[in-house]
């Protein structure tokens, strides 16, 4: 399938939607306990109101608070209560205290009140008796809670008696009921005083004196007083359910790089960001409708009396915005684990904010309207007002609610001071909703996303962004860092031919304006360069330095070619393939693709059409499967819709998943990942694939597979290829280039670079058992006559080529020839097969260097370049014990202080290197030890910068003697650095 046959558009972009949305439908699918969380939390929630209104009532029970009364009865001649009824009291405590015991006649009315308590006769050891007031004050004030009040008497004369009540007047709660000491404690006391005094008056103890107590009238205070107090506070809660989990979502695919793989497929923003609106406002619209059918099915009159259309249509505005929020908030997060503390921080504010919006805050007329705009942006306040205008045109049984019609009135309980009605808040929440969303599409693209790049801040002003040619160019660095300046890269003439003529080429191709039809990718002066930023933090500022990771790549790439980009870590190689797929903005230099410039909006989105990349690390989603990925990145990518099942299979079958196609990709093993990934590159058939590492983590057997994938697909497309595996560089690549710290050290084939850079060539000798026994005579089990057989060989080749073997054993040698010798090899390989018999040698086999030695000496040679100057050093532990500091790469070592009469210049070693598991390089051992060769004399010792001196152990404190680098490249890069003294120059 060529990119001309891919969709293109508006069918692309209708394409891309439904696959989009289908991700999201499935994703939410599979984490059904989230989904249900988000859709039935309201359930849990009215149900909770339902119980708390339940317990107001029954604890209310006694009181008419929560009743309907119209025709109030009258409380007749209150007895005076238990004191242990009161809701805080000390035990044993008093019904009540009198004052006046000194008068007889008083202590009669008492008396008579204590056994005329209707229908319960007050036991005397409840009652207390005080001579005066100020006695009883006393007592009180010592005795806190012990009784709810006192009488106080005074007999004036025989006709005339006066008294007075004394009440702890602090009315009191408890578990939600109240106590009035007027009606609970002082009315009945009165009451019984007063009748037993006019008793006594009288002179009749049996006179009749009746008072009755009425309450007003009064409405019912509905359950909307629950709903109304909590309500707010319950359905913000419900809300955060969905916002936490949308964040999480579309944080999790920036955090795990999904939306980057999508972009360079070609995704619109649009598409993406309206399938998640699509998606998220369908769950909103069904959690809003459950939430109104929950509040009917408990029957609750807020949701029964008020229009259902205009309760249903606040849920689902409030629920709506504050998805808004979500989608603006989740552009300034980066880690999905952020996602519960944002919404916890959210949902304190909204509780703060809806207090403040219940109290009448800010919408009176007192308060201004700007006041009002500011505060109704933030959804939970004008959900909060909404929710107080629907319960108060519902608080008394009379009131009708609102009407679809009337949403537009102000209530009857609030027509004094209306500002606002419930269409105003609908409007509001509309329009509210619409901000968040562009700001969230516009934070999105000015914020940085997992690369580290983004849009510039007027992105939108740029005609390209809206007309698709263009305005998609980025920018490094947060909003809130500056970046500091980006220093030049001074060039510096390749050293070696193969690079030189390269660039020179590219250089003529590039200064002719000539475009080779031959050529798939033409990388001029490639340079990258990440600024150093300065990052304003709360308390600290953060600052890096500028990083030159490319520093001027040149190169051409054919079409129907397999181009092995290596080097050791941090090379530049991902940085180069970032670069050219338009992910990172490039410093310095072009790359024409197909022709289409790389610096180019245009010739970039012509780029995504026709390329593929598998990324260094895995880009999928644990809850899709094989197959769910293929086919949404096909979908992306444009392949016509009849096309894409057969070509999933197809991609199945070739990376071995058809079984594990229909498996989610979260269970798949490291390999199956990694051939999920390069099959996803190969979706589209795209004229130019990047393989970034494509087999890490694979099993041999799986790795050869992949490689005859590779090989396969090589065929009509150009190949770009990092790895780690010199094997598989040797096995697939036509062409390889090495490059480390961010320069191209060697370009060729295998084979030129191998006889170019290599030691030179190996010979294995493999010598015939039984001739072996045959010279050895007699002695069978000796070693030292088994290689006493192989010296006639060894002598042959000391004598001829001048090399010693480097591995022997009992049936083989190996000496490295080096390439000097290579005019000789003929005449000596065709004697030495002569002779074969009597030397005993069964085989001979004559081969180059391998690619791994090859690409040691360069890292090796890059990394001693580099400590050159910046003083990298390592430990070299030595045979005989001791140690000394030598830069990272240095090949030949000179120890210091083993100047002898017979070696006057000292011992050397040559350092073996090998790259560890992370690719570093590191020492694998030394040479044995070996007089340092006659013609370099000896100068000063050589201190790279960032090390002072030599310090030679017990000289000068305990510090490490530095070893003396005898490597030719050492010495030149020490001299066109900072440093000029050595101690051996070549
Ligand atoms: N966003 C960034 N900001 C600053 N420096 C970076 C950034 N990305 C990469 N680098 C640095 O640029 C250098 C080149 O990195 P790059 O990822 O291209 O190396 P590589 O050759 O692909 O290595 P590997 O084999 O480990 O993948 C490294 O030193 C790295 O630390």
């Amino acid at each position: 399938m060529s990119s001309s046959s891919l969709q293109r558009g508006l069918p692309l972009l209708w394409q891309q939607y439904t696959a989009l949305f289908s991700k999201n439908l499935l994703l939410s699918w599979r984490s059904k306990r989230a989904t249900f969380l988000q859709l039935f939390a309201s359930f849990f929630f009215i149900l909770l109101i339902f119980c708390i209104q339940e317990a107001m009532e029954k604890s209310f029970a006694s009181s008419t608070a929560l009743k309907t009364v119209t025709d109030p009865t009258a409380l007749i001649s209150p007895p005076i209560p238990p004191c242990e009824d009161k809701f805080f009291v000390n035990l044993p405590c008093y019904d009540f205290v009198w004052s006046g015991n000194r008068s007889p006649r008083a202590t009669q009315i008492v008396n008579a009140i204590m056994k005329n308590n209707p229908g319960r006769p007050i036991p005397t050891e409840k009652v207390r008796s005080f001579r005066d007031p100020d006695e009883v004050d006393a007592w009180l004030l010592a005795n806190p809670l012990l009784v709810p009040g006192a009488l106080h008497f005074l007999e004036r004369n025989a006709t005339v008696i006066s008294y007075g009540i004394q009440t702890n007047s602090t009315p009191e709660m408890n578990r939600g009921r109240f106590e009035d000491p007027t009606f609970k404690f002082q009315i009945p006391l009165q009451i019984a005083a007063e009748r037993e005094i006019a008793r006594s008056l009288i002179g009749d103890p049996n006179y009749n004196w009746v008072v009755g107590f009425k309450e007003f009238p009064h409405p019912t205070i509905d359950a909307i007083v629950a709903l109304d107090s909590i309500g707010p506070t319950f359905f913000l809660a419900v809300s955060m359910f969905g916002f936490v989990l949308q964040i999480s979502s579309l944080i999790t695919e920036k955090e795990l790089k999904l939306r980057q793989a999508m972009t360079m497929m070609g995704v619109f923003d649009t598409a993406y960001w309206l399938s998640w609106l699509s998606w998220e406002g369908i769950l909103t619209t069904i959690s809003a409708l459950l939430t109104v059918l929950f509040g009917m099915m408990f029957q609750f009159d807020f949701f029964l009396k008020n229009s259902f259309a205009v309760v249903f249509l606040l849920f689902m505005l409030f629920q709506l915005n504050m998805l808004g929020l979500a989608f603006m908030l989740s552009a300034f997060i980066s880690k999905s684990s952020s996602a519960t503390t944002v919404g916890f921080f959210v949902f304190l504010v909204g509780f703060v904010t809806q207090l403040a919006t219940s109290s009448g805050f800010p919408y009176a007329k007192k308060y201004s309207r700007m006041i009002r705009a500011l505060w109704s942006l933030f959804p939970p306040n004008t959900f909060s007002q909404g929710l107080k205008l629907l319960a108060d045109a519902t608080s008394t049984p009379q009131d009708p609610g609102i009407s679809w019609s009337k949403r537009a009135e102000c209530g009857p309980n609030d027509n004094t001071d209306c500002v606002i009605t419930i269409n105003d808040i609908y409007l509001w929440l509309i329009g509210s909703f619409f901000l968040w969303f562009v700001l969230a599409l516009y934070f999105d693209n000015i914020t940085t996303n997992a690369s580290g790049v983004r849009k510039s801040i007027f992105y939108f002003l740029k005609p390209g962004y809206w007309t698709g040619k263009g305005g998609n160019r980025v920018e490094e660095g947060g909003i809130c860092s500056c970046t500091g300046s980006v220093p030049p890269v001074d060039h510096i003439t390749p050293d070696d031919e193969d690079v030189l003529e390269e660039e020179t080429l590219v250089k003529q191709h590039s200064k002719d304006g000539l475009v080779d039809p031959n050529i798939a990718v033409q990388i001029r002066g490639l340079a990258k360069t990440y600024p150093g930023t300065t990052k304003f933090g709360c308390c600290k500022c953060k600052k890096t330095s500028p990083f030159h990771a490319l520093k001027g790549l040149w190169m051409n790439i054919a079409k129907d070619q397999l181009f092995c980009l290596l080097g050791p870590n941090g090379a530049g190689k991902t940085t180069t393939i970032n670069c050219l797929t338009g992910l990172f903005p490039v410093t310095g230099g072009d790359a024409l693709i197909y022709g289409n410039s790389i610096r180019s909006s245009v010739g970039m989105s012509n780029i995504r059409k026709m390329i593929g990349v598998c990324p260094q690390f895995d880009i999928l989603w644990d809850a899709l499967s094989g197959e769910e990925h293929l086919k949404l990145f096909a979908s992306i990518k444009g392949l016509p819709p009849a096309s894409i099942n057969p070509m999933v299979e197809k991609s199945l079958a070739e990376v071995k998943l058809t079984e594990a196609g229909k498996i989610r990709a979260g269970s798949y093993s490291g390999g199956m990942k990694r051939r999920l990934s390069v099959a996803v590159s190969l979706i589209g058939d795209p004229k130019l694939v990047f393989l970034d590492e494509p087999t890490t983590g694979m099993d041999p057997i799986t790795r050869r597979h992949v490689w005859d994938i590779i090989q396969e697909t090589k065929k009509g497309r150009a190949i770009i290829l990092t790895t780690h595996s010199m094997e598989e560089a040797d096995i697939l690549s036509d062409r390889i280039g090495i490059m480390a710290k961010g320069r191209l050290r060697c370009i060729g084939t295998s084979i030129r670079l191998k006889s170019r850079f290599g030691t030179g060539f190996i010979a294995n000798i493999s010598f015939v058992e039984s001739k072996n026994q045959e010279i050895n005579g007699n002695n069978h089990n000796g070693e030292t006559g088994a290689l006493d057989s192989r010296e006639p060989v060894k002598k042959f080749f000391k004598d001829h080529l001048k090399v010693k073997p480097t591995e022997e054993n009992k049936t083989f040698m190996t000496f490295v020839i080096p390439h000097e010798k290579e005019n000789l090899l003929t005449d000596f390989f065709a004697e030495l097969q002569d002779r074969e018999e009597e030397f005993g040698i069964s085989d001979i086999q004559l081969g180059l260097a391998t690619l791994e030695e090859v690409f040691l000496n360069i890292a090796r040679k890059a990394e001693l370049e580099s400590a050159a100057v910046d003083g990298t050093m390592v430990t070299l532990d030595l045979s005989s014990g001791s140690s000394v500091e030598i830069p990272v790469g240095a090949r030949f070592i000179g120890i210091p202080g083993t100047e002898t009469a017979e070696n006057p210049r000292g011992i050397m070693v040559e350092v073996y290197w090998q790259q560890d598991e992370s690719g570093s390089l590191c020492i694998s051992g030394h040479s044995t030890e070996m007089p340092v060769p006659a013609n370099i004399p000896v100068t000063d010792p050589v201190a790279p910068p960032g090390h002072s001196g030599v310090n030679l152990l017990g000289r000068r404190g305990r510090r490490q003697v530095q070893g003396i680098v005898i490597d030719p490249e050492f010495a030149s890069f020490v001299r066109s650095g900072s440093t000029s003294s050595r101690r051996f120059s070549l």
